[in-house]
């Protein structure tokens, strides 16, 4: 284990490497302005690694990632690698970094800022004040069940096949981390899944309901049917804190989520796995959004949910809540001042690109710190 704090950067495809500019900016005024260094290596990840060495991660990156305390990752993804052959895509690498590190708690926020209020396509009161966090099952699920693949059929067509499964204990420990959350914010877990439809559903809902029962009874915990969570979603975001849910139905509701702080640009997330006998817990920090290849290479991407990702690793993985406050608090007045990405452009404000977002956070960080 690297003695000082250290961090792998994967910056990725598409914005991911135009994001992760702006977070390396902000890391080295960090080191300069507050003594906070960090040993920093950076190595490939997704399409940019299959160009490299004709895999989405290389086995010496998969062990470098091993080995450090936090991972910072871009985006991965594009057109120029969709056609690869499924185990070969970038989207595997990503994915090999989920389940090797055994990230099993995928934690994304969805908080909107005051300032953005009129960016969301809701209407104001609605996401007014929102703050709820989306903790996601990451290790499990139809993502990774067997059996899977596609197979031709004696009479010509051919049988796509994914599974879903859930065991007992992969339900518990992500349990745990909502409730744990819960604790620490509103108190209230909801827990989504489709018990009327799907076997893994039933049992998600019993060990939660179980799991809440023998170490949780503090914390208001109640059931929510998937499709019914992604309409409360947008009818009525506030009534939630803490959502709990498995890895396809928390892939979907966080984009919905984005939507209504105004901008997947703007969701930052963190996945955590298991605490070790050395108090450390394997973690990784990735925007929830892609490689936006609509618009990648024109510095128009807004680099915060990146960034915002970076403070997460502040608090979650290096316990500097004092520095992870002081970057989140720079985006906020930076918002407030009106700087806006095209993204979340309001009438009336002036899109910056992504490298000048960069640089009104870096001079906000400066008046900050005084
Ligand atoms: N974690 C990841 O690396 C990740 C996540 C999602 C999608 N992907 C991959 O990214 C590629 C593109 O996928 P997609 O288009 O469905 O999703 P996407 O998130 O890349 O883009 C969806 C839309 O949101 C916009 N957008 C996303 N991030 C933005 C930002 N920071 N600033 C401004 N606008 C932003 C894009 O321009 C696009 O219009 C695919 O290959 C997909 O598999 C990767
Ligand atoms: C790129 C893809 C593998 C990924 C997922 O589906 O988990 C992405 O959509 C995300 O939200 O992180
Ligand atoms: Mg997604």
């Amino acid at each position: 284990m690297a003695a000082n704090k250290s961090i792998l950067f994967l910056p990725g495809d598409g914005i991911g490497p135009e994001a992760m500019t702006q977070v390396r900016r902000v890391i080295e005024w960090m080191g300069r302005e507050r003594s906070v260094s960090f040993d920093l290596d950076e190595d490939l990840v997704g399409g940019a690694a299959i160009d490299a060495h004709g895999v989405p991660l290389a086995d010496a990156t998969m062990e470098k990632a091993l080995n450090v305390d936090a991972v910072l990752l871009g985006a991965v993804g594009g057109p120029k690698w969709d056609d690869l052959p499924f185990e070969k895509k970038p989207e595997r690498g990503l994915l090999r970094l989920r389940k090797e590190m055994e990230l099993y708690a995928n934690l994304r926020p969805a908080l909107c800022f005051e300032a953005l209020v009129s960016a969301s396509s809701l209407k104001p009161e609605i996401v007014s004040g929102l703050d709820i966090m989306i903790v996601r099952e990451l290790t499990g699920g139809v993502y990774f069940g067997e059996p899977r693949g596609i197979e031709e059929l004696p009479d010509g067509q051919r049988r796509g096949i994914n599974t879903q499964v859930y065991t007992t204990n992969e339900i518990r420990r992500v349990g745990d981390v909502a409730f744990d959350l819960a604790r620490k914010r509103s108190g209230h877990v909801t827990s989504s899944e489709k018990a009327n439809v799907m076997e893994s559903g039933v049992l998600w809902r019993q060990e939660i309901t179980k799991l809440h029962q023998e170490k949780h009874s503090d914390i208001k915990l109640d059931h929510m049917y998937a499709d019914n969570a992604g309409m409360q979603l947008v009818r009525n975001p506030k009534q939630f804190d803490v959502i709990v849910t498995d890895n396809l139905f928390g892939d979907m509701l966080s984009d919905v989520a984005a939507m209504l702080t105004g901008s997947l640009g703007m969701l930052p997330s963190a996945s955590l796995g298991d605490v070790d006998a050395n108090g450390r817990r394997k973690a990784l920090y990735e925007p929830v959004h892609g490689s936006a290849p609509d618009i990648a290479g024109q510095d128009k991407a807004n680099p915060l949910a990146t960034l915002l990702s970076y403070a997460m690793a502040l608090r979650y993985t290096f316990d500097l809540a004092e520095e992870a406050d002081l970057v989140e608090q720079a985006v906020q007045n930076v918002l407030d001042s009106g700087i806006r990405t095209p993204d979340i452009m309001a009438e009336g404000t002036k899109a910056v690109s992504t490298s000048a977002m960069g640089d009104a956070v870096l001079a906000e960080l400066d008046r900050l710190n005084g």
